[in-house]
């Protein structure tokens, strides 16, 4: 599991130790942290570090200081070293020590020309204009110089300390010009903005590097694993028959949209359960038996089926009779997924265990129904804070997709999911996730052990489970070309099977 920490908690973490004047300790740990970071993808890129190109963007702060310091121990490997300071100061020792190692420095505010071409001509960019420090997006001329770095004809490798300049590493949000990285090393914790909206993106492969910062309080935001979500995975005991293993009850599609439904069954029979009962239009129910004859087909209402959990919206349309099971299934107390049209009949006083999955234009329509009126371009600029406050008024788990996906309790815990390959965002892809994440409530171990109340956050880790599963199958179908949604079900099942066997082995779960 990684955890992560907004920008403000751990610099309160960090305010101790700088008055006990371990400052420059930290400091040389977090520099050599990105130095080892660039070393290592130097290494894998170009094979080698001779005579790398290495351009360091130092701002003001102690951000600027670390980049600094980790160019300076780059030198002595034989790269040559560059500077554009971006303010017209820059840490004094950090400097000194880049000067006294032979790196030359420019003044962005002197010769913009100058600057521009050192980073577009670099093989290596270390980003330390702004750290956690930073306060809006970058200005001025640091604003023009992430825009060239963006442009550039041939990109320089991009590493990020400790986070892209211009991101808030509380939120993730982007207000202005930013850098975009490859990878971004991060010292002491992980931080929110990494994880979440536009930071998330801007961020490339995150690294974290231990500096001895001691426990942060409680984690802002988290994100399962393989080995986490290995163990969310539904594994049928030996006891088991088809009704202890999980049963899903399936209220989708529509004489108008009748895929929705025969995606969202095929989704959930791949991710393993002991059966489907489908309810809806007998058309519907006849094609979801043409493809999978074991799916148990009817018309009847939620409250005379018996299931352990439901999956209501997809493809419903206009439905009376969906609108009418959807809003059943929500009152039913059992877990349920509330996908597509379903999302607009969601009040508040819902629990927990219903788990709206909106997209950003679906969270704008339903907070605005709840009297919060907010742009998509706002829902999509801060997504982090809009999933929790939808998942506060309403009572329930809310997955917002996006390209980092977020599943928010409305008790607070968050989780943060980006595996998904943008091959993903096509017509059907929803249905897919809202059967797998079906298939998990349905087949959860909370729902079969009465008596026990789930942990708080216990949907919101499933919620993740799912988009983390739906995100890792879409990568792995889109090795083989574009992806069709009916081709999950098989990526499914592969990626399942490959996590499952590396935990019954024992052996490190390899990342599909
Ligand atoms: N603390 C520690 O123990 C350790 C910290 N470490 C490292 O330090 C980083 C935090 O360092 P930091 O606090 O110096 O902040 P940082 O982000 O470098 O710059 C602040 C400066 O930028 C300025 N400024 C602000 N916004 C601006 C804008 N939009 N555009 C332009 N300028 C802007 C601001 O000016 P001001 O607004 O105050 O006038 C101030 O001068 C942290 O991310 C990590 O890398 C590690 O070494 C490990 C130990
Ligand atoms: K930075």
């Amino acid at each position: 599991m990684i955890s992560a920490y907004s920008g403000t908690a751990v610099r309160a973490t960090e305010k101790p130790l700088l008055d006990a004047g371990q400052g420059h300790a930290l400091m040389q740990k977090a520099a050599y942290g990105l130095y080892a970071g660039t070393v290592r993808e130097l290494q894998s890129r170009r094979g080698s570090l001779y005579g790398a190109r290495v351009t360091v963007l130092a701002g003001a702060g102690n951000n600027g200081g670390d980049a600094l310091y980790a160019a300076a121990r780059l030198a002595g490997r034989g790269a040559g070293i560059s500077a554009v300071l971006t303010s017209d100061s820059a840490h004094p020792g950090a400097l000194a020590e880049f000067r006294r190692r032979g790196g030359r420095t420019l003044s962005l505010s002197n010769d913009i020309d100058a600057c521009l071409r050192l980073c577009t001509t670099a093989d290596v960019v270390l980003d330390g204009i702004l750290g956690t420090g930073g306060k809006g997006g970058l200005r001025g001329p640091a604003a023009l110089l992430a825009q060239t770095l963006a442009a550039a004809e041939h990109r320089p490798l991009v590493i990020a300390c400790d986070l892209p300049s211009g991101v808030d590493a509380d939120t993730g949000e982007t207000p202005g010009d930013h850098v975009t990285a490859d990878l971004t090393v991060t010292f002491g914790a992980v931080k929110t903005g990494l994880m979440a909206g536009p930071g998330a993106l801007a961020a490339g492969r995150i690294e974290c590097v231990d500096i001895g910062l001691g426990n942060i309080p409680a984690p802002a935001l988290r994100r399962l694993e393989p080995t986490d979500l290995a163990a969310l995975l539904p594994v049928p005991r030996s006891t088991d028959h088809k009704y202890t293993r999980g049963v899903l009850g399936i209220a989708a599609g529509s004489v108008t949209y009748p895929g929705a439904a025969v995606l969202a069954t095929g989704a959930a029979l791949s991710t393993g359960l002991g059966m489907v009962r489908y309810l809806g239009p007998e058309p519907v129910g006849r094609l979801i038996n043409s493809v999978h004859p074991e799916a148990v087909c009817g018309t009847g209402s939620v409250p005379d089926t018996q299931v352990q959990a439901w999956v209501a919206g997809p493809g419903a349309g206009t439905d009376e009779h969906q609108r009418q099971r959807a809003l059943d299934a929500m009152a039913s107390g059992l877990p349920a997924v509330v996908d597509a049209d379903a999302i607009a009949y969601a009040q508040p006083g819902l629990g927990p265990q219903v788990v709206l999955t909106p997209h950003a234009g679906e969270l704008t329509a339903l907070l605005s129904r709840l009297g919060e009126d907010v742009s998509r371009s706002r829902i999509e600029a801060d997504p982090l804070r809009f999933a929790r406050r939808a998942a506060a008024l309403t009572g329930a788990t809310v997955l917002l997709k996006g390209w980092a996906t977020l599943a928010a309790a409305p008790t607070g815990e968050t989780f943060s999911q980006a595996e998904a390959t943008p091959w993903l965002a096509t017509a059907g892809s929803g249905d897919t996730l809202a059967g797998i994440l079906g298939a998990l409530l349905a087949t959860d171990r909370w729902n079969h052990d009465a008596g026990q109340a789930p942990v708080p956050g216990h949907y919101a880790a499933l919620a993740a489970a799912a988009a983390s599963l739906h995100g890792r199958s879409g990568t792995l179908a889109a090795q083989a070309g574009p992806v069709e949604p009916s081709r999950l079900p098989a990526a499914i099942r592969t990626v399942i099977r490959t996590l499952q066997d590396a935990r019954n082995a024992g052996v490190a779960i390899p990342v599909v």
